[in-house]
């Protein structure tokens, strides 16, 4: 697979504190990457050693196959979590600022302002001073100043705080579609469901060591534990067929409505005993649910970080 950034063995201190030990990651191109990880865990470090920023101790980064240098600098593009505006300045003067700072020459930093300020609906911002806009407002200021210079990679770190729902959803899709035209993303985030909406791949990093990388989709394949949840519609004696059930597996949890006829239950199935459990019920129900449950990614990263805590 081609990867826009590898880091091989990145060790990173301050002091006597290693805020990064030996950190192995493989960044695919062309997909959103989420580098998770409790507070504290070594994130931002990481973050910054790519924005050079700072410098890692040891451990090697590569750019599309070169190593780390300055000259990337301009192909990268990073909106930090925290973020200052100039807040005197006009909102287009320090948007078409920051927009040459990152190499654009004026006319074609206008050029593309226009573009961005008339997509996020915001063209007549241009003469505002910053200091009269809202927190998400100044944020789509600095979305747009981020990805203006169209970087190969980019690097966001919670894009939605400050912003509403409706907001937020504007800022995701334009994510997404930055992803379909081809750049490649590292998305940090403490928000487990734009994990899952956003993110092909993840790294979780916890106190200053990877614990757990991969796609998504196998990650969770792979903390599956064969537990379904199931839902009946029973004809007879709803409370004798829960009893009966549990004497035979193993429910989890477990509601009753016998007004209602209905029986619904989790229950951990090893893979032999699906069949059995489906002849049992066709005895005397109705399925109306039969599905096995998926973790989340909140669930994964919870399991994994306590797991690691307890010497798992
Ligand atoms: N400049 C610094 N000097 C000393 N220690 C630092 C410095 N920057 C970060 N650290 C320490 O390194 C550790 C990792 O910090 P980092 O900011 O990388 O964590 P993070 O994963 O981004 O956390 P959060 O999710 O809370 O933002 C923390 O213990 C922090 O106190």
């Amino acid at each position: 697979m081609d990867h826009i950034l590898v880091a091989e063995n990145v060790t990173k201190t301050y002091g006597d504190y290693t805020a990064l030990s030996n950190i192995s990651l493989q960044i695919p191109k062309n997909c959103i990457y989420g580098l998770l990880g409790p507070n504290g865990a070594g994130k931002t470090s990481f973050i910054r050693i790519i924005n050079q920023i700072t410098h890692q101790d040891s451990g090697e980064i590569l750019l599309n196959g070169e190593p780390l240098a300055p000259k990337h600098i301009a192909s990268i593009g990073y909106l930090p979590e925290e973020r200052g505006l100039y807040k005197s300045m006009k909102v287009g003067e320090q948007a078409l600022y920051l927009a040459q700072l990152k190499g654009l020459s004026k006319s074609e930093a206008k050029t593309r302002l226009t573009y961005w300020f008339d997509r996020l609906n915001i063209g007549d911002w241009w003469d505002k001073k910053i200091q009269e806009l809202s927190k998400g407002m100044a944020q789509k200021i600095q979305f747009i100043v981020t990805v203006l210079h169209e970087p190969k990679l980019l690097i966001f770190d919670e894009p939605f705080s400050g912003f509403d729902p409706i907001n937020a959803n504007i800022i995701k899709d334009e994510i997404l579609q930055l992803k379909e035209n081809g750049t490649s993303i590292i998305f940090s985030t403490h928000r487990m469901e734009s994990v899952e909406e956003l993110c092909e791949h993840i790294a979780l990093i916890h106190k200053s060591e990877k614990i757990l990388d991969g796609k998504l989709s196998d990650i969770k394949k792979a903390y599956k534990n064969n537990i379904f949840n199931v839902g009946l519609y029973v004809e007879k004696d709803v409370s004798a067929m829960m009893r009966s059930l549990k004497e035979k597996f193993n429910i989890l949890s477990s509601e009753v409505d016998s007004d209602e006829n209905q029986l619904n239950f989790k229950v951990q199935l090893p893979s032999h005993q699906t069949g059995d459990i489906l002849m049992e019920l066709s005895k005397g129900a109705n399925i109306n649910r039969f599905e096995e449950t998926i973790p989340s990614a909140n669930d994964i990263f919870i399991q994994t970080v306590n797991n690691k805590d307890n010497g798992q």
